[in-house]
């Protein structure tokens, strides 16, 4: 029987199967399944405590799960950890940017990190800033940036590498309402432009009707679907807290 399961070559997206995850006797994820394809913005939304900053931990192998299998474009994370994460972006909850380096010096040195060969990294840089509409910026310190430019160029450096599937952990925290708009606005654009995004977050305003949402909730998939069909008549927050609330 030949295997029915997509390839690298054909699946550029995210799998994750009955993913579970204990710390000491406290379950932090139960079998924990989902598939997020190639040109999919999709948001996982989870109250306080759900179980978000876990699963983005295994995603990106900061934490290994003993039972689970997560797959990054075809690759599995267990048995082939270099070539699945080489296919993933990641942008951090924490910015982790050298604030008196220039743009192009952070991303040159995070290039470098990742083995790109130094006579493709100029021309890797400026393609990721003009994804971002940043080029005009390479020149300056991060530190003269404001968030959400600084945002905007940990989400460049992320794409340096070429990645089919992008992570982001609450990327507008800290960020003012226009900030966040824009990062939200930039990440939807990559996703039409074919990449398999994630997007961790709290916040329903940053989800749109036609984006793919996973609701996360005491360590399980609560709902997923299309966030239009999903809430129905209601706003997506009162959708959301009508599932998560905890009764008083
Ligand atoms: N190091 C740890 N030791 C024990 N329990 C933990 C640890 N880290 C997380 N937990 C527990 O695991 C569960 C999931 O936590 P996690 O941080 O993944 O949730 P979250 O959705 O990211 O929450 P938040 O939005 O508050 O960061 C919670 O019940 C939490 O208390």
């Amino acid at each position: 029987m030949s295997d029915a399961r997509p390839s690298a070559e054909t699946d550029p997206g995210l799998a994750v199967r009955d993913l579970s995850f204990h710390y000491g006797a406290k379950t932090a994820l139960d079998a924990v399944s989902f598939d997020v394809s190639a040109g999919m913005f999709c948001g996982l939304l989870g109250p306080n405590g759900a179980g978000k900053s876990t699963l983005v931990s295994l995603l990106t192998r900061l934490l290994v799960a003993p039972d689970g299998e997560i797959t990054v474009a075809g690759h599995d994370l267990r048995q082939s950890p270099r070539k699945a994460l080489a296919k993933l972006g990641v942008v951090f909850q924490q910015p982790t940017l050298d604030l008196g380096l220039t743009v192009r010096q952070n991303m040159a040195y995070f290039a470098a990190l990742h083995g790109l060969s130094r006579s493709e990294v100029p021309g890797r840089i400026d393609a990721a800033l003009d994804r971002l509409n940043m080029r005009d910026r390479a020149g300056e310190r991060v530190r003269d940036l404001n968030g959400g430019h600084r945002r905007r160029m940990e989400l460049a450096r992320a794409l340096l590498h070429e990645p089919s599937v992008l992570l982001l952990d609450e990327p507008t925290v800290g960020l003012d309402a226009a900030a966040r708009h824009a990062i939200t606005d930039h990440v939807h654009d990559l996703a039409e432009q074919g990449l398999c995004v994630l997007w961790a977050t709290h916040l329903t305003d940053e989800m749109r009707d036609d984006d793919q949402l996973l609701v996360l909730h005491r360590g399980q998939i609560l709902a997923s679907g299309q966030v239009g069909r999903l809430r129905g008549d209601q706003t997506l927050s009162d959708w959301f807290l009508s599932r998560t609330e905890v009764p008083a």
